[in-house]
């Protein structure tokens, strides 16, 4: 999953290193082709084919580009040998490629279990902790403990509904900035407008309303924009773990010093949120902030919840803080790029977007000048486009597996640690699954009383958004109502239009782990004045 692979090697080496490489190559060279010396591996004959145009040295890297979801689709229609399974060598670490549904059900569902953990880095290591969050934690024990705080302490239904009175407060922020824009005649930046939005949710629920405090959302969004670039950027570790064990630390040293710096800065921001909570500790050692006593029990944010179960639980100070970056990383691309990319289809499909204004409008009961999200339940259209939305551009193209044990799928043998990723993104385009896949048509998802219409759920492999199978988003509830309710009240609050001197909408991707336009959206707003009091 590089970008041009050899140019991001030679950018990533310090100069001292690239004085070194001509005394280090031929090492590099011995290292490399130690594997071809050797005889071959029981399992490696059984590997899923791979596509022609292998280099030595690079292998496929070189076919892989920026956008590495829409590489592999790519490579695989090439090559209809591929189209299923492919084995494709990125540096010296082959990696198999799914992406059919049938090739998807086969790794998680079938053989689900082997294929439920995720491949981590030293990098990755140092930014989560240990790992000590859900998401790049191996699976087991520590793994299932930390989902189920999470599952049930942040993303439950009871959770989700208990910040609707927060929701509504940011939404209400929002549309005054937008009215304020519309009323001067001014463009707005959608995209940093519901970044900041779903942003602003997350660290609420998961570090309370103090976040706001001092533009310390501001901080951890620049935390989570660092640590993005670094996990997808180049690392040697990904693609010659070989090299990197054996010369490591000289070649990895100015990426390793730029994870510590920012690990550092992690540390220095989380641990102040919770030395302030550690300080409001109560007599009986429960967790009470003065907020905090005349709140809900179900309003309590995660920080709150994770100090009070901390003994119960075992629950040192590092794994506290790689649930709390572990939950804003994971919710506030992924949510954000949803919304972003319904904004600008919208724009492109403005019989939709009508379509979509006439429901919201209609559902909202007369004199009310907000969409609640009561209103949302006769929403239909709505959750067309959303889901529409999610085929299309699912913001996280790639599922990232690795096994951890051999398998057998489909006659091929993958071997225990072996990376695995399924291509969510190239199953929501599949010609053969859908009529005509590349277009924005939301009523795919809206045939009245159609049991077999697609649901994001993780059951319909051709649909994969969200994953599927015990490693799948446990964040489905919390991302779909927030989308929901601010797309719901965009649509009802606003006309929209492209700014005078643009004349269509630029959809160019940015890969960084999560997908998102590479250029922001700016449109501008027009306000039904008669509407709103
Ligand atoms: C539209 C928004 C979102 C999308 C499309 C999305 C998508 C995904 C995908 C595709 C995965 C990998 C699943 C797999 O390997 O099968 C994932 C994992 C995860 N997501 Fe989300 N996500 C979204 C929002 C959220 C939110 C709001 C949260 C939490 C607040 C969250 C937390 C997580 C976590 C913790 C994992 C790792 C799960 C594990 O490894 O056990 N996500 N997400």
């Amino acid at each position: 999953m590089a970008p041009p692979l050899a140019a991001s090697l030679l950018d990533s080496l310090s100069p001292a290193a690239r004085e070194l490489l001509p005394l280090l190559f031929p090492l590099l060279l011995i290292l490399l082709l130690l594997p071809c010396l050797a005889p071959a591996s029981r399992s490696s004959s059984k590997l899923p084919p791979s596509p022609p145009g292998a280099l030595p040295l690079i292998g496929h890297a070189h076919l892989v580009a920026a956008l590495p979801h829409s590489s592999f689709r790519r490579l695989a229609a090439r090559h209809p040998e591929c189209g299923e399974f492919m084995t494709v060598r990125l540096g010296a670490v082959p990696t198999v490629v799914a992406s059919s549904a049938r090739a998807a059900q086969a790794l998680l569902r079938t053989h689900e279990l082997a294929f439920s953990s995720r491949v981590h880095t030293a990098c990755v290591d140092v930014l989560t902790y240990g790992p000590a969050d859900v998401a790049f934690e191996p699976y087991g024990e520590r793994w299932r403990q930390s989902r189920k705080l999470v599952a049930t302490h942040l993303l439950s239904a009871t959770k989700v509904r208990a910040y609707r009175a927060a929701r509504r407060e940011e939404i209400e922020l929002v549309v005054g900035q937008i009215r304020s824009a519309a009323a001067a005649g001014a463009g707005v930046d959608i995209s940093e407008l519901v970044r900041k939005y779903t942003n602003d949710m997350v660290c609420q629920a998961v570090a309370g309303r103090a976040i706001r405090v001092e533009g310390r959302d501001r901080v951890f969004r620049d935390l989570i924009n660092q640590t993005l670039a670094i996990l997808s950027g180049f690392n040697l570790e990904n693609f010659y773990p070989g090299i990197a064990k054996v010369a490591g630390s000289v070649l990895m040293w100015p990426l390793r010093r730029k994870t510590m710096r920012l690990r550092d800065r992690w540390d220095d921001f989380l641990d102040s949120f919770i030395d302030l909570r550690m300080s409001e500790v109560g007599s009986n050692g429960a967790v009470a902030s003065a907020d905090d006593q005349d709140q809900d029990q179900d309003d309590r944010d995660l920080l709150h919840v994770l100090l009070s179960v901390q003994q119960e639980y075992g629950l040192t100070r590092d794994r506290i803080k790689g649930l709390m970056a572990n939950m804003v990383a994971a919710a506030t691309d992924s949510t954000f790029g949803v919304l972003e990319m319904a904004m600008a289809e919208l724009m492109l499909h403005p019989d939709v977007m009508a379509k979509l204004q006439a429901e919201v409008r209609k559902s909202v009961p007369h004199g009310q000048n907000f969409v609640t999200e009561e209103d949302l339940a006769g929403m239909a259209y709505l959750k067309a486009v959303v889901k529409e939305t999610l085929r299309i551009h699912p913001p996280t193209p790639l599922l990232p597996r690795v096994s951890h044990e051999d398998c057998v799928v489909d006659g091929y043998t993958i071997p225990a640690g072996m990376p695995v990723i399924v291509n969510a993104w190239a199953l929501g385009r599949d010609p053969a699954l859908w009529d005509a896949a590349e277009e924005f048509i939301p009523e795919r998802f809206i045939h009245a009383g159609d049991t077999t219409c697609p649901d994001f759920r993780g059951m319909n492999f051709q649909f994969l958004p969200f994953g599927s199978g015990r490693r799948m988003c446990p964040g489905i509830g919390f991302a779909t109502t927030h989308i929901e309710i601010m797309l719901a009240n965009l649509m009802f609050h606003f006309d929209w239009e492209l700014p005078g001197s643009v004349d269509t909408i630029d959809m160019t991707e940015i890969f960084k782990l999560t997908v998102s336009l590479k250029e922001k959206l700016v449109l501008n707003p027009r306000s039904r004045g008669d509407i709103i009091a």
